[in-house]
């Protein structure tokens, strides 16, 4: 299971509808309430794996509803906006639950999300990446817009999940910072080829 965090409006429900149907959600923002799944099978090295990923609200009220799932969750995606400098100071508080009620195992990548929407930008790349690595997690920037990186990011927790399931003593470490940092796009555009 794979399950997504952060503040609410920061793109949870969008990054997952872009990566299970290819679209983005425009127009009127709709808070999930409490929590909803979707699975979709991705191909791991010729395995299949199937990702259950779980959207939670990132509204407060809800908070006592998701936390009774953190503890089957295999990795957490959790993100926050780049055009929003509260739900990026925020990501200590959700990094301090995630250690509170989820498994110590558990693989955890920082997203900053909206990466389409450059002049709106308050939160440099820059800071991004320096939390990431205070924490030692993973980061990447998204876009469920353009989906810049958004397939990468599940990607990279689906070879990762797919490692620790099948690793073979003999076999090299599936190293998730080496994968994702050579398959990143930098920028949030779409265009690459
Ligand atoms: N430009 C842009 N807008 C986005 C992006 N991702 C989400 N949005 C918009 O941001 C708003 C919130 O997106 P949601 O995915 O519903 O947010 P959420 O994090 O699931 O919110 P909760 O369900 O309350 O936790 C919507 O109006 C989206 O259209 C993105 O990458 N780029």
């Amino acid at each position: 299971q794979v399950m997504l965090l952060g503040d609410s409006a920061v793109g949870k429900t969008c990054v997952l509808v872009r990566f299970k149907d290819g679209a983005f959600l425009g127009g009127n923002f709709i808070a999930t309430v409490g929590i909803d799944f979707r699975n979709k099978v991705v191909d791991v090295d010729n395995l299949k794996v199937k990702l259950q990923i779980w959207d939670t609200a990132g509204q407060e009220r809800f908070r006592s509803v998701t936390h009774a799932y953190y503890r089957d969750a295999q990795a957490l995606l959790l993100l926050y906006d780049i055009t929003n400098k509260p739900s990026f100071d925020n990501i200590r508080a959700w990094l301090t639950e995630i250690h509170e009620y989820a498994q110590r195992d558990v693989v955890i990548m920082l997203l900053g999300n909206k990466s389409d929407m450059a002049a709106e930008r308050v939160v440099k790349m820059e800071d991004g990446e320096k939390l990431a690595k205070e924490y030692g997690v993973p980061f990447m920037e998204t876009s469920a817009k353009t989906g810049g990186n958004v397939e990468l990011a599940f990607l990279a927790i689906a070879k990762e999940l797919k490692h620790r399931a099948t690793q073979q003593p003999n076999e090299p470490k599936f190293k998730i910072h080496d994968y994702i940092e050579s398959q990143k796009q930098k920028s949030g555009c779409c265009s690459l080829g």
